[in-house]
C-alpha cells in the first residue's frame, strides 16, 4: 500500500498508544490480554476440530459405533467451548472498542473546546473540514478498524502457523517419477495451498482494487448529497422566500446523479469480482480433495485424513487471504488515521497561534487598559494601529466605522479570540464578560437553559427570570420556561435580541460587549433597552458596535476606526 511510510506508521502508533498509556491503562491492558487469549483459544479450538474430523470420519469409514459416539461427545464439548469463546471474543472486543472510543472522544472534545480552538481552527488555512465528523465518525472508525485489523492479523498468523504444521504432517512425502529418477516432495500440500491462495488473492486484488476508490467516492458523494439536504432544512425560510425550490432541486438531483453514476461503476466492478470469487470458491471445495487424492488412493490416508486435509487446506487459504481481503479496510484505516493526525496537528498549530496574539494580562481591577494595540487580518493587512484606550466601571464606549473596518474584529481581540494582534491589554476576568452579538446563540434546550446560557454559578430563581423577561417585553413566554424547543427557529430576530438582553439582566455581567445587538429593534425599543441597562446595571462597562446614529447618546466615549489603521476617541 502506497504511503505506508515510517512517518505514517509513527503517527498511527502515536494515536494508538495514548490510551494504553493513559489513566485507564489498567483496564485497557487487562481487556487486551483477555481478548488476545480468547483469539488464540479460538485458533486452538479450530485445530482441535480439525483433529476431530480425522477421528469422526475414520469412525464412519470403519463402521465403528463406539468411536462414533465418543467422537460425538467430544464434538459437543468442543462446540460448547467454541460458542462461549466466540461470544466473549466479540463482546469483550466491543467493550474495549467503546471504552477506547469514549476516552478518545473526551480527549478530542476537551482539546477542541479549550482555548476556543473550535473557533481559531477556522482562522487557520488548513484542511480540517468538518471537525465534528472527525470527532463523531472518524474516532469510531479508528477504534473499530484498529481492533478488527490487529485482532484479525493475530488470528491469521496463529491460524497459518498451526495449520501449515498440520498440513505438512498430513502431506507426508509425495514421490513423483521424473524420467528414470524419483523426486520426493515433503509437505507438498502446503506448497500447493500457498500457491493456490497466493494466485487467488492476487487475482482478487487485481480485479477488486478499483473498488477501494469507488467505495471511497461513494461515501463522499453520499455525504455531499446529505449535506445539501441539511442545508435546505437549515435555511428553509430564506429558500421559501426566494422560491428557490427549482434551483435547490437541480442541485439535489445533480448531487444524487453522482451517487447513481458511481454506484453503477461499483455494480460493474462488483459483478466482475463476483464472477471470479464464486468460481474460485467453488474450485476451493474440490481442489484440496484432488490434491490429497493421490495419497488417499495409495491407501496412505483414510477418509478422516482426507476431510482433515480439506479443512486444514481451507484454513491456510483463509489465513493467507486475510492480507488481501483486508486491503480495502486497511486503505480506509489509513485515510482515517491521516484525517485524525491532520486534525491533531492543526489543533496544535492553533495553540501556537495564540502565542502570537497581543500580550494579555488578566487583572483583578475592574479596568480595561489597552496600549499600543495593533490588529491586522491573517494576510497581514492592518485594521487598527497602536490603539491606546482605558475604560473603568460604569463607562460606555461606542465603536463606529464603515462596514468591514474591523469593529467586530476589535471585540474579538478584546475577548482574546483574534490572534493576529500585537500590543498589551489588561483585561478583567473572562467570567465577568458577556457578549451579545447581532444574532444571539440560542442553544438547544429549555427556555430557562437558553436564558441562563452558558450557565451561572449563582442560583437564579424563576421569579428573577420572570422579572427580567417582563422588563424585556417577553411576558408572553413566561409560561414556557420548561419547554424544549429549537428556539432560534421559533423566535423572531427581534425577540432573540430581547432574549439576549434578558440574559444580560439576569447574569449582571461587569463587562457587556454588544455587536449590533439592537439592529432588529426600532429606535424607541433600542432607547428603552439602553436606559434599562443603565438603570439595572449601573456599574457595568458597555462596549457597543453599531452603525445607527441614535446609539451615540447612550455612550460616554466614541471610538471611530477607518479600517486602514487610523482611529480616534471622542468624549461625548
Ligand atoms: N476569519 C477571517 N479571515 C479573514 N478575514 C476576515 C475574517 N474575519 C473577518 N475578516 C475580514 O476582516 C475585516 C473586518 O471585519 P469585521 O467583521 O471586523 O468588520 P466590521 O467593521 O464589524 O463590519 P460590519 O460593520 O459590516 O459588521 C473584513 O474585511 C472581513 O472580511
Amino acid at each position: 500500500m502506497s504511503g505506508m511510510n515510517c512517518a505514517f506508521l509513527k503517527d498511527s502508533w502515536q494515536l494508538i498508544r495514548e490510551y494504553w498509556c493513559s489513566e485507564e491503562k489498567g483496564q485497557a491492558w487487562g481487556l487486551t490480554a483477555v481478548i488476545v487469549t480468547l483469539n488464540l483459544a479460538h485458533v486452538y479450538l479450530l485445530v482441535l476440530f480439525n483433529i476431530w474430523y480425522n477421528r469422526f470420519y475414520n469412525a464412519l469409514q470403519n463402521l465403528d459405533k463406539e468411536e462414533f459416539s465418543s467422537a460425538l461427545g467430544e464434538f459437543s464439548i468442543l462446540a460448547a467451548i467454541f460458542i462461549i469463546v466466540a461470544v466473549y471474543e466479540l463482546y469483550l472486543q466491543q467493550k474495549l472498542e467503546i471504552k477506547w472510543r469514549r476516552w478518545l472522544t473526551k480527549k478530542y472534545l476537551v482539546n477542541w473546546l479549550q482555548n476556543q480552538t473550535y473557533y481559531r481552527l477556522l482562522l487557520v488555512d488548513n484542511n480540517t473540514d468538518n471537525p465534528d465528523q472527525r470527532i463523531s465518525e472518524d474516532l469510531q472508525l479508528f477504534t473499530n478498524y484498529t481492533l478488527r485489523l490487529s485482532m484479525g492479523l493475530l488470528k491469521a498468523i496463529a491460524t497459518l502457523a498451526a495449520f501449515v504444521a498440520i498440513l505438512w504432517q498430513l502431506s507426508g512425502i509425495l514421490t513423483i517419477p521424473f524420467g528414470s529418477m524419483q523426486v520426493d516432495i515433503s509437505g507438498y500440500m502446503v506448497w500447493v495451498a500457498i500457491f493456490y491462495a497466493v494466485i487467488g488473492t492476487w487475482l482478487t486484488h487485481k480485479i477488486g482494487k478499483p473498488l477501494i476508490k469507488i467505495n471511497f467516492d461513494q461515501q463522499r458523494y453520499e455525504a455531499d448529497f446529505r449535506f445539501s439536504l441539511v442545508r435546505l432544512r437549515e435555511n428553509c425560510e430564506s429558500i421559501a422566500f426566494y422560491s428557490g425550490e427549482s434551483r435547490e432541486e437541480k442541485l439535489f438531483l445533480g448531487r444524487f446523479a453522482c451517487v447513481v453514476d458511481n454506484f453503477r461503476k461499483f455494480m460493474k466492478r462488483q459483478k466482475q469480482l463476483t464472477w471470479f470469487t464464486s468460481g474460485y470458491g467453488q474450485i476451493a471445495i474440490i481442489f484440496p480433495v484432488l490434491v490429497a487424492a493421490p495419497r488417499y488412493f495409495a491407501k496412505e490416508m483414510q477418509l478422516g485424513g482426507l476431510l482433515q486435509t480439506m479443512s486444514a487446506f481451507g484454513k491456510v487459504q483463509d489465513a493467507l487471504s486475510f492480507f488481501v481481503d483486508s486491503y480495502p479496510l486497511l486503505a480506509e484505516w489509513k485515510s482515517v488515521v491521516e484525517r485524525l493526525t491532520g486534525f491533531v496537528r492543526n489543533m496544535h498549530k492553533v495553540g501556537e497561534l495564540s502565542g502570537i496574539g497581543a500580550k494579555v494580562e488578566m487583572t483583578e481591577a475592574q479596568q480595561l487598559v489597552v496600549s499600543g494595540l495593533s490588529v491586522c487580518l491573517p494576510g497581514g493587512r492592518p485594521l487598527l494601529s497602536n490603539l491606546s484606550l482605558s475604560l473603568s466601571s460604569g463607562e460606555s464606549l461606542l465603536v463606529a466605522g464603515p462596514s468591514g473596518s474591523g469593529k467586530s474584529t476589535l471585540l474579538r481581540t478584546l475577548a482574546g479570540l483574534w490572534p493576529y494582534a500585537q500590543g498589551t491589554m489588561a483585561v478583567p476576568q473572562k467570567k465577568d464578560f458577556l457578549f451579545l452579538p447581532q444574532k444571539s446563540y440560542l442553544p438547544l434546550g429549555t427556555l430557562r437553559e437558553v436564558l441562563l446560557y452558558p450557565g451561572s454559578k449563582r442560583q437564579v430563581t424563576d421569579e428573577e427570570i420572570g422579572a427580567a423577561m417582563a422588563l424585556c417585553k417577553l411576558d408572553w413566554l413566561r409560561g414556557n420556561l420548561n419547554r424544549l424547543e429549537d428556539w432560534s427557529h421559533v423566535l423572531s430576530l427581534g425577540e432573540q435580541q430581547r432574549i439576549a438582553f434578558a440574559r444580560a439582566l439576569i447574569q449582571k455581567p461587569k463587562w457587556l460587549f454588544m455587536d449590533e445587538a439592537t439592529s432588529a429593534m426600532d429606535e424607541p425599543a433600542e432607547r428603552a433597552f439602553y436606559t434599562l441597562l443603565r438603570e439595572r446595571l449601573p456599574g457595568t462597562v458597555i462596549i457597543s458596535v453599531g452603525h445607527r446614529g441614535t446609539l451615540t447618546c447612550h455612550h460616554k466615549k466614541k471610538l471611530t476606526i477607518d479600517g486602514n489603521g487610523c482611529w480616534n476617541v471622542l468624549n461625548l
